[in-house]
């Protein structure tokens, strides 16, 4: 499997001096897919924000590191970060309509971002954008390309953001609550699609979720976070149906409770 694609040793973060992440460990080899689970204010999203090196003025990295194949991302400044972010490390929200902007199109939006990172033609780019929409069995491209973000449903927003993500080919995907805000039948679908993505490109995924479904289908490890600390990570099987630590075994059945009820 070679080298890890993201190491994460002892990490802490703080924002405004007070610790929100203390001691994060964790490693991911290429074309794994970590599920990140625990309550809200855990600190799951601190953790791949860090790890973009999108923590803001108010977020440090004060202990530890994160390493993203042989570089050190908290060492990393302005113009370096930039060309990590994109075309190695890519990102997908929780809503994709809402980070775009409103007054112009999925495909300006699209070729302004890819032209960012790479000197291509916009012919280019629509090609790279509908053979994606292709692999995602997405018949209508063209007028997708075209379309304003508030002309999408939520989930076809949601599939522009992995199709935006994936555009530039990034070996690691961060995907934040990517499928909280949309109902079942579109969460699965935009599940497949980035299990799709593991399949065609090899992509490693460290996914957010509060859907432990969405762990159990997708991930191969599963890191447990409660108030700023890893209290369980390991192999999703493991993890999911011999949990060592109470606060898994709660977490997990609270879930399962809600699901049956
Ligand atoms: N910009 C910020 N400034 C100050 N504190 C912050 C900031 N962002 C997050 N926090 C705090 O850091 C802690 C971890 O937040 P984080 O958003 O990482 O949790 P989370 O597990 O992703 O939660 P949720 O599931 O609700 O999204 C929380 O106590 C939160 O209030």
């Amino acid at each position: 499997m070679g080298q890890p694609i993201l190491s994460v040793e002892h990490l802490q973060v703080c924002y405004t001096g007070k610790p929100v992440l203390e001691d994060v460990s964790l490693t991911l080899l290429p074309g794994q897919i970590l599920g990140i689970v625990g309550e809200s204010g855990s600190g799951k999203s601190t953790l791949i924000r860090a790890a973009m090196g999108l923590l803001g003025s108010d977020g440090a990295v004060t202990g530890g590191s994160i390493r993203y194949k042989d570089k050190n991302v908290t060492e990393l400044k302005g113009e370096e970060l930039r060309k990590l972010r994109g075309p190695q490390m890519g990102m997908v929200f929780q809503n994709t309509g809402a980070s775009l902007c409103p007054i112009r199109t999925i495909g300006d939006q699209l070729y302004e971002a890819v032209l960012q990172h790479e000197k291509v033609s916009r012919q280019e780019i629509k090609e790279r954008a509908m053979d994606l929409f292709d692999k995602m069995k997405l018949a209508d491209g063209e007028r997708i390309l075209n379309s304003y973000p508030f002309e999408l449903s939520g989930g076809m927003n949601q599939r522009v953001g992995i199709m935006m993500a994936m555009i530039l080919h990034p070996d690691l995907l961060f995907a934040d609550e990517p499928t909280s805000a949309l109902d079942v039948t579109v969460q699965a679908q935009v599940v497949r699609e980035m299990m799709k993505m593991r399949e065609l490109f090899g992509t490693t995924i460290a996914i957010v979720t509060h859907n432990i479904g969405v762990v159990e289908y997708m991930a191969d490890k599963v890191a447990v976070m409660y108030q700023g600390r890893l209290v369980e990570y390991g192999d999703t099987d493991a993890v999911m149906h011999h949990p060592q630590k109470e606060y898994t075994r709660r977490l997990i059945n609270a879930v399962l409770r809600i699901h049956r009820g």
